[in-house]
């Protein structure tokens, strides 16, 4: 099995607009609405993969229950902590015409001492079930800056091998904690060791460098539509994607890290499995909602994606 935790996890709401002009009213024809934060795409696309899953995390409100409704009516397991307030929505505009994105994400409801308590045991319980814990997304109001150092030793001890995703001051803290795997991009790549990264050398350096501090077994540096740089022990991956039409890219990273951890979970090679999160990424661009791929496009572009070892 896999867990996905998502400390705060969201309504995601998509707003599809002809164009989208700022200071005046724009009345939306198009949208929807699913369940989301990075975790929860996780277990999305882990699920149309095939591989069982229980999402994790903490909701609150009715925005919870909807959530929790959401993901039982797709057959995703979940086994959330309930907190006080209400979990946010998290809104991407798209303007066709200009072909922009913009996203407008609310801070979710501060979790307190008692339920960060129990979403530690939670996790112990869940990963103790399971072979990888992937840990994704921003923290939550009220949780320590160093809370996913906690969650990814507790992880790490039940004995399931860990991929962190985060940004900012929780990636920072989350890896002297030593997860297996991390997925920043080149931007995270370059904050977390005080660089500029000003080409890919320059990248893959720094990713050998992140590699070997914190004794990680694989760093994805996710690259959007130019694909994905990874590194490993004994050497480094440049995987290209295919060009394809975008149709929003919300979710991709999510839907890589999904492929990544069905590939660890099922044994595959590390070629497979650059393949597999290469090829969910791509084709999550190409549909309307995050964390959605489509089954047969994503067995297209796994033969597609390109791959040379450095
Ligand atoms: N425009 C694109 N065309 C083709 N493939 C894409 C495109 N954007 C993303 N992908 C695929 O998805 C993977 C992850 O994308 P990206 O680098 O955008 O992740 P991210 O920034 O973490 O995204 P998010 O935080 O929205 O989940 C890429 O490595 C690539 O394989
Ligand atoms: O605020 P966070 O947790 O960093 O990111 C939240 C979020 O932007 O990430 C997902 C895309 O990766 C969206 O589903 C969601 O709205």
């Amino acid at each position: 099995m896999i867990t996905t935790v998502t400390l705060n996890a969201a309504i995601d709401k998509t707003y599809y607009l002809p164009s989208f002009p700022l200071g005046k009213v724009s009345r939306v024809q198009r949208f929807n609405a699913a369940p989301g934060g990075k975790g929860i795409n996780v277990a999305k696309v882990v699920a149309q993969l095939g591989v069982p899953v229980t999402a994790t995390g903490f909701v609150g409100g009715m925005n919870g229950e909807i959530i929790k409704q959401q993901l039982t009516r797709m057959g995703i397991a979940h086994d959330f902590v309930s907190v006080e307030g209400e979990s946010r929505i998290c809104l991407n505009i798209l303007d066709e015409e200009h072909g922009t994105s913009t996203e407008l994400l609310e801070p979710g409801p501060t979790v307190s001492e008692a339920a960060l308590e129990e979403m530690k045991q939670r996790i112990r319980d869940l990963a103790l079930r399971s072979q990888i814990v992937c840990l994704s997304g921003s923290l939550p109001a009220g949780a320590p800056k160093d809370y996913y150092v906690e969650l990814v030793q507790i992880a790490k001890e039940s004995g399931a091998y860990v991929i962190l995703d985060a940004s900012g001051d929780a990636l920072r803290h989350g890896i002297e904690a030593k997860p297996h795997m991390i997925k920043p991009n080149e931007e995270e790549v370059a904050a977390l060791l005080d660089i500029e990264v000003a080409d890919e050398e320059a990248l893959r350096n720094a990713v050998e460098t992140l590699l070997h501090k914190y004794e990680m077994e694989r760093i994805s540096v996710s690259l959007g539509g130019a694909g994905s740089l990874t590194a490993v022990k004994d050497g480094c991956y440049r995987v290209t994607t295919p060009k394809v039409e975008v149709v929003n890219t919300v979710g991709c990273g999510d839907s890589f890290v999904a492929g990544m951890a069905v590939s660890l979970a099922s044994k595959l090679s590390l070629e497979d499995g650059l393949a597999m999160a290469s090829a969910a990424g791509t084709s999550n661009a190409m549909t309307e909602q995050a964390g959605q791929i489509d089954p047969a496009v994503f067995e297209q572009l796994r033969k597609q994606v390109q791959m040379v070892r450095l």
